[in-house]
């Protein structure tokens, strides 16, 4: 089971950053071709990223390539689909058009390099109203989508929000991107950048609220954003121990044909059983 709590974007003209990236402790690394690269950089960008991905093959690796609506996206797509790359974050994805477009292009190339038809993971990164008004479709647009990211940087300039560390202004399309997903049936979505490097409780309160609303995992910019994120993500100590003794009390109390016990003074039943294996499942793939 991969784990997928911190994603790092890293600038793909940035050698310094691409070769830093090898070491970080992401579970994953996005390499940026959009937003973090000036246009005059774009060709370089695209050769540096595809050597970053040949000398670092141990990592589940994504490329934030340009959107289709830019000069940049065919050559992103061409020259980077199918050599060792996990997918691409589709920035600005608005409608599931979009999507269908680009999943046949992956199609072609897939084909044309005697990759597994469909193995280029899409993950649409929603970020204008137009994106969370039609999320859903969006989610179920593609096999290749697994999961949906959100960007609430260029979300707050296009609903003309302020932008806060609160983040009052994001609870709705937040709380949407989330249900979208699960009404969609793929996984839980990884939420937005915090853009202040330096407030590490701000960091912290944003990633925990993010979990509490049923986020997956963070996006980051910065080496030291990874631990907090990693660690809010990941069960405590407290919850494995609590989740394996209501497990086992609950396997036991089904053998006898009893499916509400109580454990520690509180009701455990299915769902709550079933969030419990859950953590344990998590523990397991970190190793705990
Ligand atoms: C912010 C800053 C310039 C600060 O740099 P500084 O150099 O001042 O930082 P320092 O503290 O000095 O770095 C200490 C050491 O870490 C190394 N180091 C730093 N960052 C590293 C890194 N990312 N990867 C590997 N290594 C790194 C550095 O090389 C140094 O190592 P060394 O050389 O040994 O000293 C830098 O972090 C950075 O470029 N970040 C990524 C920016 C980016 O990708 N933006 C686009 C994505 S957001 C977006 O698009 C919004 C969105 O689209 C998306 C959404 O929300 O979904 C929306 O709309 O919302
Ligand atoms: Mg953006």
């Amino acid at each position: 089971m991969s784990l997928f709590r911190s994603w790092i974007f890293v600038p793909g003209n940035n050698e310094r950053r691409l070769e830093k990236a090898k070491d970080l402790q992401a579970d994953v690394i996005i390499y940026d071709l959009e937003d973090a690269v000036a246009l005059s950089e774009k060709d370089k960008a695209r050769e540096m990223v595809r050597q970053a991905i040949g000398n670092n093959s141990e990592k589940i690796h994504f490329v934030r390539i340009n959107d289709p609506s830019t000069a940049y996206f065919f050559d992103d797509v061409n020259e980077l689909a199918g050599h060792g790359l996990t997918g691409i974050v589709l920035p600005k994805a608005a409608k599931r058009e979009q999507i269908l477009f680009v999943d046949h292009l992956l199609s072609q190339m897939e084909e044309k390099r005697n990759t597994n038809i469909g193995s280029i993971e899409i993950v649409p990164l929603i970020e204008s109203a137009a994106g969370l008004y039609n999320a859903f479709e969006i989610a179920g647009a593609s096999e290749r989508i697994k999961r949906l990211a959100f960007g609430a940087v260029d979300f707050t300039l296009d609903i003309n929000a302020q932008l806060t560390k609160e983040g009052t202004e994001l609870l709705f399309a937040r709380s949407q991107l989330v249900i979208a997903s699960r009404a969609a049936g793929i996984e839980p979505p990884i939420d937005t950048v915090f853009v202040d490097i330096k407030d590490r409780e701000g960091l912290l309160r944003d990633t925990r609220l993010a979990k509490q609303l049923g986020f997956q995992g963070k996006l980051v910019v910065h080496p030291d954003q990874i631990e907090v994120v990693n660690q809010v993500f990941a069960p405590t100590a407290e919850e494995i121990e609590e989740a394996k003794v209501i497990t086992a009390a609950f396997d036991e109390a089904l053998s006898s044909g009893v499916a509400a016990i109580q454990v520690n003074g509180k009701l455990v039943d299915y769902p709550v059983a079933a969030r419990a294996k859950k953590i344990v499942d998590q523990a397991k793939a970190l190793g705990k």
